[in-house]
């Protein structure tokens, strides 16, 4: 089997840099994205990684008409509820610039009391915004931004869960998340690893201790260490100082 690439780790003193770096990072993807495919594509995750993103608001060249954007994971809870990432976006950014809301692609709260139905709703989706266009077995995101929880997990795939294993859904449920709330829905792995872009977001010294896990024992198979972009694509990594201060693995100046 052959030895993927190490990622490439930016790492930055403070998260107004990392921002600034990761919304330039960000503005490059668009540009490609549009000048090939005339749109943007792209699926966020929850926590802290929509505040990170605020720094586009202030950028010139951003194509917001353009943008479609999806979420990695979600939570099973009204879109208004504090425990939504959908709300969390919405506050952080899209409050703040022209994003068109039929562009932005939530799951079906009228299908909150059936968690499956709710996960298959969310897949449909996928597919009329993917499969017609790209015709391929799995969509494939211009760009895919995670996160990582202190025990590897990425998305809404924890350690020891079955859904690491999930190969056939684009999307799938969970109802005992480790992390809560329990209900949520995910994308799998195949949908994660044919991205042409997936970029990690890791901040603070919560970060420090799992971090080394992943980036220097990628063997360990932890699931964030299971993010690997099939054929050209590109996996970065966007952390501060203090979530790799025990990170071995050379970390690089930022550039495009
Ligand atoms: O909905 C979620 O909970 C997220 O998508 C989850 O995967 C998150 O990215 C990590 O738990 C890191 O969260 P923090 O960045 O807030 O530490």
């Amino acid at each position: 089997m052959s030895v993927p690439t190490p990622p490439v780790v930016y790492s930055f003193s403070d998260t107004s840099k990392l921002s600034d770096s990761l919304a330039e990072y960000i503005l490059k993807a668009q540009r490609e994205s549009i000048d090939k495919r005339g749109r943007f594509t792209v699926a966020i995750s929850g926590g802290s990684l929509p505040k990170t993103l605020t720094a586009l608001i202030s950028k010139s060249g951003v194509k917001w008409d353009k943008w479609h954007v999806f979420y990695v994971d979600e939570r099973v809870v009204p879109l208004d509820h504090e425990d939504s990432n959908h709300k969390l976006a919405q506050e952080a950014l899209y409050s703040k610039v022209p994003i068109p809301p039929g562009n932005i692609h939530t799951i079906d709260e009228t299908l909150l009391d059936d968690l499956e139905e709710l996960s298959d709703a969310y897949e449909k989706e996928l597919i009329r915004e993917f499969a017609q266009k790209d015709s391929a077995r799995f969509p494939v995101f211009d760009l895919i931004l995670l996160g990582i929880g202190p025990d590897g997990h990425t998305a809404s795939l924890f350690p020891g869960h079955e859904l690491l294993l999930e190969h056939d859904r684009w999307v799938a449920p969970i109802e005992d998340s480790p992390k809560p709330p329990p209900r949520r829905v995910t994308f799998t792995y195949p949908v994660i690893n044919h991205a042409t872009r997936v970029a990690f977001v890791a901040t603070g010294e919560g970060k420090a201790q799992i971090l080394p896990n992943i980036l220097d024992t990628p063997e360990l198979g932890l699931p964030a260490a299971r993010v690997r972009p099939v054929a050209h694509g590109q996996l970065v990594w966007f952390v501060d100082d203090a979530a790799s201060a025990e990170v071995k693995l050379q970390k690089s100046e930022f550039k495009l």
